[in-house]
């Protein structure tokens, strides 16, 4: 058996302003990835095609080592997928809409669901058009999780939330993961989210897949150096530096190879910790993209 969620072999699919070559992708099982790219990177694009909702122009997409385009309904049912827009009927309330929903699934619980619904705290008698952003995440992670998905599948579901709720979703997030079956692949803006509770970053940029790796090496790894432009910017040293910024206190870069800047220059420069948010920034104003 495989030992990714997801393997994307060479995914293919344009539109007229946007193109996405040959996008090649493995998730590891029984980890939360967090899926960040700016907008229009092609994020929805590809959780779409991984949900079968929209066709590939080529390429490949295996689930659970199933291929999805063979396998889509079958597959579907392994899936919870969750985004912050409404996926249930609006004039339902919780009853009405399990009631609703149950059938589609072979491995409906229903005693799973009545406690979900309670330890989430969500209203039973309102109908779902009066539930709070919040609450609709909280509903679609219910309905995931009662109908056993192993892999959660969670497009932007934490934008529009105040933190306190962003925290909430994060800590069922991370409760979940704890039953290390369950795979969570969550795409988000917000990537001090995904600081607090992903394993592996994956980042995608225009339609390509920039960087996959675990997050831990990720922030251990790369590094922002300040400094004077005229030292940043040293022949020797100049391809070591990822999205060069000149401010007019002086310039900042990222860097994978930050004890080379130091060796070279001891505390001329100045070198810091980089967030996700700063691997982001940095790797899209890098030149040649
Ligand atoms: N159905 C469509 N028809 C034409 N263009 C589309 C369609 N769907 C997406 N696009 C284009 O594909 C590109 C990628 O869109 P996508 O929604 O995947 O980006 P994203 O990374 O999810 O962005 P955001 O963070 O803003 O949601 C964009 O340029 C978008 O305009």
């Amino acid at each position: 058996m495989s030992d990714y969620a997801i393997e994307i072999k060479g995914l293919a699919k344009s539109f007229p302003d946007f193109q996405m070559k040959d996008l090649n992708l493995q998730i590891p099982k029984g980890y939360i990835t967090g899926f960040i790219g700016p907008n229009g990177a092609g994020k929805s694009t590809t959780i779409k095609m991984m949900m079968s909702l929209m066709h590939p122009d080529s390429g490949e997409i295996k689930i659970m080592g199933q291929n999805i385009q063979d396998h889509a309904e079958e597959i579907k049912a392994r899936i919870g997928f969750v985004y912050a827009e409404n996926v249930f009927y609006d004039h339902l309330n919780i009853k009405e809409t399990e009631r609703l929903i149950a059938p589609f699934y072979k491995k409906w619980d229903h005693q799973k669901f009545t406690d979900l619904i309670q330890s989430f705290g969500l209203p039973k008698n309102k109908k779902v058009k009066d539930f709070s952003t919040g609450m609709k995440v909280k509903l679609s992670l219910a309905v995931a999780l009662s109908h056993h998905a192993d892999l959660i599948l969670l497009d932007e579901p934490t934008s529009g939330l105040d933190p306190i709720v962003r925290k909430e979703i994060l800590n069922i997030l991370y409760d979940i993961i704890q039953d290390e079956s369950k795979t969570i692949f969550f795409s988000s803006h917000i990537t001090t989210d995904l600081e607090q509770i992903a394993d592996y970053i994956t980042f995608i940029y225009d339609g390509s897949i920039i960087l996959n790796e675990e997050k831990d090496n990720l922030l251990q790894h790369y590094r922002l150096v300040k400094g004077d432009q005229k030292l940043l910017e040293h022949d020797r040293l100049k391809d070591y530096l990822i999205g060069l910024e000149k401010r007019d206190t002086g310039s900042i870069a990222l860097t994978k190879e930050a004890e080379v800047f130091e060796e070279m220059y001891g505390d001329q420069l100045v070198i810091e910790a980089a967030s996700l948010e700063d691997i982001m920034y940095y790797f899209t104003k890098r030149e040649g993209f």
